[in-house]
């Protein structure tokens, strides 16, 4: 199990920042050349993203491409694949043909930043090929004319029916940037609702964000203790010929033995990418 607690997007045309991102323990690193890549800079964004995938990376990385329709798709997912990046992030999709015309060689993450990328969530995720979906609140909000609001209100919705339809599809739900990259306490506040949510990890856009999606999607060493005190009293309760367990005043059935060892996995996993990163 590889955790993605956090996604880092990196703009393109920050040179620094990409060089940068190799050392903030991201469990994966977007390099960016759509939106927060200005028009007169895409193609030099281009080239520095192209540079900057010559040498290996310690996680994997993925590009985001111009959208489809624009002038630079096609070069900018010519020059990623030929890079050999872990996968292409996808802008904007709205349809599943979308996904499937491109036949590529890569996973490929689809956002989901539109109304119509919303309800057509269930078809995209599970087009073969997706490994994920990452939700998009700046362009949705745009879109859907919502008003900001400290819990995200107006987007519950879509956020929930995006966890559905890649849970439903086997792939990984990613939550949202928060873009105040100033208020560490609201950035905490909106892991640990996305992580309520169902999300598996967050997209992040500033160093400062990684440590904290991190702890918050990933599983603290109190919590795997908890997961193996739950699976001694359901290994007791197996031996004594019970069918289901009671652990600290609750039920305990399959689902949740299979949740705590879901839980030691990703527990584990986290331990190794922080190992890896010490070591980097
Ligand atoms: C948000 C920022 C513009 C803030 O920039 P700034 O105030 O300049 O940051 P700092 O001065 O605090 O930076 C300190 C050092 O950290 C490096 N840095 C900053 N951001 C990153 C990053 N993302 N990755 C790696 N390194 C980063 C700086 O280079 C400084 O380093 P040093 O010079 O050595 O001290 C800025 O953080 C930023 O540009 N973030 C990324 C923005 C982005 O990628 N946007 C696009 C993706 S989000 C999106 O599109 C939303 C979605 O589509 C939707 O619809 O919702
Ligand atoms: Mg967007």
């Amino acid at each position: 199990m590889k955790p993605l607690r956090s996604m880092l997007y990196v703009p393109g045309d920050k040179p620094r920042a990409i060089e940068k991102a190799r050392t903030l323990g991201a469990d994966a690193v977007i390099l960016d050349l759509e939106d927060a890549v200005a028009p007169e800079h895409k193609e030099a964004a281009r080239a520095n993203v192209q540079a900057a995938l010559r040498t290996p990376w310690p996680c994997p990385v993925l590009v985001r491409v111009n959208g489809l329709g624009s002038p630079w798709e096609h070069a900018d997912r010519e020059m990623a694949l030929l890079a050999g990046v872990d996968g292409l992030v996808l802008p904007k999709v709205e349809t599943e043909s979308s996904v499937t015309e491109l036949h590529l060689r890569v996973p490929l993450w689809a956002m989901i930043e539109t109304p119509r990328g919303v309800l057509q969530a269930p078809a995209i995720a599970a087009a073969p090929g997706v490994a994920g979906l990452l939700v998009g609140t700046n362009d949705l909000a745009r879109a859907l004319r919502t008003r900001p609001h400290p819990e995200r209100l107006p987007l519950l919705h879509a956020l929930s029916a995006t966890v559905l339809a890649a849970r439903a599809a086997g792939k990984v739900p990613i939550d949202a940037v928060y873009n105040d990259v100033r208020d560490p306490e609201g950035f905490v506040r909106e892991c640990e609702q996305g992580r309520t949510l169902g999300f598996a990890g967050k997209t992040v856009i500033h160093p400062d964000q990684v440590a904290a999606a991190n702890a918050a999607f990933g599983v603290s060493d109190e919590q795997a203790q908890a997961a193996r005190d739950l699976l001694s009293a359901w290994d007791a309760a197996r031996r004594e010929g019970r069918s289901v367990a009671t652990h600290r005043g609750a039920l305990v059935e399959q689902m949740h033995v299979d949740e705590a060892h879901e839980q030691l996995a990703l527990w584990e996993a986290g331990r190794r990418t922080a190992n890896d990163t010490d070591s980097a």
